[in-house]
């Protein structure tokens, strides 16, 4: 049983564990500056007034007394997108339209759009006024003050070429009869729609899709000016008397379609009409010439014409052929004069270039997109090869295949959170691991008032049937389902006791010191993934710490085992008593209890001492009354020697 029993292997921890652990110490040391942040931002608003006291260069009144003029735009605000969008459409109208106007037949409709311009232009001036009040940033805070805004933008080269696009050009009448070319100066709009791409590209989430639709749009733009400036090449070389071979544009080029008029009751008709491309090049010789007049006869005043107008003739034709010079296939007449040539060869120059951009940025595309698949199928083959050079069982070259393909496909190889960890500054990324993590972790009650600052939780990811923890073993994590369920199952795995969703809490009971388990601090029970899972894994000490801090927590957790050891019957009530516990209270009562446990102490410590002090001094007097005792005891027997002696003498005399 036991070798089934795969508790999160090292080499997981490595991978998982790892990148967690940093997540959590930089989001811990965000916590704590989460609350400095808030300080900061008022000693910004400080700094703020301050400087603004100090330079006094615009009195607030003033602002506030006009606040619908003083006005400032953000630049990164959601409004200024859709301005630049809007915009955007504006200076798209000249960049096709204007070049449209070689083509006389589209002078009536353009004329007609008159209107139009009229509110194209005042879009125009307000975006003028608007990039007068732009911020932007110095020293890294952003400018507000209205006469520095103005500065600023006219300073910069835009402002000159908002200036000239609402030049009302038409109205002064040089350009004669060629009113549309007038409007060529509202052409240097064209810097916003490079504005809206540049904004677009930092928001859109499919960054390739829009890249290649910018990249079509610039080929078409340039089709389209190159096929006007082929039609104006045309006109000049007076395109109505032109032939089918000759380089300049004629209409025989793009005849109107001929199509059947079929709407005849003759059964006869019907079936030619019915007929499916006819081919006379699988007739024999002979039989040609008869079926192709038969063929007229019959369809002589059957056929109706398609009739376009002219000018959609010259445009597509027009632009066709642009089309096909440019990307460098050619097939059309050759030029016959110096200056055909001449522009032939710009063109074909310029299409090599275009081209060339085109491969290299569609190729770049298909790279980058394909790039962490490539990557990913990469280490995939690594791992395959390993398995074999190892002869690593097939059940668990298996497995190991289905979990590449299971991160695949929910995108966990696709992002490289380390590169972006390397790339963010580490505060904002531990705020953004925040975000990412707390959806879970606020589930949890021991979150919901402890924002995890301070103990590392780690991650773990678990495969199918991957065991978490079995019965019998020391307790020293808890576990906290992330994604996926867990299950609490009997020793044989058959029994399923219980299903753990996401935001739920397990094996907490052999480390929570629950008074009266039996199984003090040994598993309760198995517990084995369903499918893949992730878990945030918690140390004994880090949720021990946490709770010290959160007491109402760990009531709430040491409840929810008891319910779960009563049921099981692994409550022994004889056990309860004697258990002191651990201590339940507040933070301050902690430290308070730890004061007079210390003050206990103290005081034994005290008595002891005393106790000593005084037997010391009673072993002192002792001492000294021993020693009086013989020497008195020494004098009496000196005494006592003399007397003797005393004695013996007067006995010999
Ligand atoms: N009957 C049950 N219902 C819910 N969870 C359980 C049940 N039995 C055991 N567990 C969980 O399974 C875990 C196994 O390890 P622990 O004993 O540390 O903590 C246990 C509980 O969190």
């Amino acid at each position: 049983m036991s070798e089934n029993v795969s508790v999160t292997s090292s080499a997981r921890r490595e991978t998982f564990g790892g990148f967690a652990y940093r997540i959590y110490a930089l989001k811990g040391w965000v916590q704590r500056a989460r609350k400095r942040l808030t300080l900061f931002r008022k000693n910004d608003v400080d700094i703020e007034t301050n400087f603004r006291e100090a330079i006094r260069e615009e009195p607030e009144e003033e602002e506030k007394q006009s606040s619908f003029l003083s006005f400032t735009v953000d630049e990164h605000s959601n409004s200024f997108y859709l301005w630049t969008c809007l915009v955007s459409l504006v200076a798209l109208h000249p960049l096709i339209f204007t070049a449209l106007s070689v083509f006389q037949d589209i002078h009536p409709f353009l004329r007609q759009t008159g209107p139009f311009n009229l509110i194209f232009d005042l879009i125009n001036i307000l975006d003028l006024i608007a990039h007068t009040r732009i911020e932007y940033v110095e020293n890294g805070v952003a400018v507000k003050n209205l006469s520095k805004l103005m500065h600023n933008r006219l300073m910069s080269k835009f402002f000159i070429l908002d200036v000239i696009a609402v030049i009302p050009a038409e109205s002064l009448e040089v350009f004669g009869e060629s009113f549309f070319w007038a409007r060529i100066n509202r052409l240097t709009k064209v810097y916003r729609l490079f504005d809206f791409s540049t904004q677009t590209d930092t928001r859109t989430t499919s960054p390739h899709a829009f890249g290649l639709f910018k990249l079509i749009f610039i080929c078409l733009v340039i089709f389209h000016w190159n096929g006007c400036l082929y039609f104006h090449i045309s006109k000049v070389y007076n395109y109505t008397t032109a032939r089918l071979e000759h380089w300049i544009f004629s209409y025989d080029k793009i005849i109107n379609p001929i199509l059947a008029d079929c709407v005849t009751d003759n059964p006869y008709d019907k079936d030619f009409c019915d007929t499916d491309d006819f081919l006379i090049t699988h007739l024999p010789e002979n039989e040609v010439q008869y079926t192709v007049t038969s063929f007229m006869e019959t369809w002589d005043n059957k056929t109706k014409t398609l009739k376009f107008a002219n000018f959609f003739r010259q445009y597509a034709l027009s632009f066709y052929w642009s089309a096909l010079t440019l990307v460098t296939l050619g097939e059309q007449p050759s030029p016959c004069t110096t200056f055909q040539n001449a522009f032939e060869i710009g063109d074909t120059l310029l299409g090599l270039v275009i081209f060339a951009v085109i491969v290299g940025d569609v190729g770049n595309m298909v790279v980058a997109i394909n790039l962490r698949k490539s990557e990913f199928e990469n280490v995939l083959d690594g791992c395959k090869r390993f398995m074999i050079y190892r002869k690593v069982p097939n059940l668990l070259r298996k497995k190991a295949v289905e979990y590449f393909a299971y991160v695949w496909a929910h995108g966990g190889a696709q992002v490289d959170e380390e590169e972006i960890a390397e790339f963010l500054p580490p505060r904002l990324f531990g705020e953004i691991a925040v975000e990412i993590h707390m959806d879970t972790l606020k589930k949890v009650k021991l979150f919901e008032v402890k924002r995890t600052d301070g103990q590392k939780l780690n991650e773990s990811f678990l495969l199918p049937m991957d065991y978490i923890c079995k019965k019998g073993d020391v307790g020293t994590e808890m576990y906290i389902v992330k994604e996926g369920f867990v299950e609490v199952v009997s020793e044989d795995g058959q029994t399923i006791f219980v299903t753990l969703p996401a935001g739920f809490v397990f094996g907490e009971l052999s480390i929570l010191n629950i008074p009266g388990n039996k199984n003090k601090n040994l598993r309760t029970a198995y517990v084995r993934s369903k499918g893949y899972s992730d878990l945030y894994v918690l140390d004994k000490e880090d949720l021990w710490e946490a709770l010290r801090e959160y007491p109402q927590a760990k009531d709430s957790l040491i409840e929810k085992g008891v319910q779960i050891l009563e049921k099981d019957k692994m409550i022994d009530p004889n056990m309860v008593d004697d258990e002191e516990g651990d201590f339940n209270g507040s933070i301050e009562d902690y430290m308070e209890h730890l004061d007079q446990e210390v003050l206990k102490i103290t005081k034994i410590i005290d008595d002891a001492e005393k106790t000593i002090h005084e037997s010391q001094q009673a072993m002192k007097t002792r001492l000294f009354d021993m020693e009086m005792e013989l020497i008195d005891e020494m004098k009496k027997m000196k005494r006592k020697e003399m007397k003797a002696k005393y004695m013996k003498g007067i006995t010999v005399l």
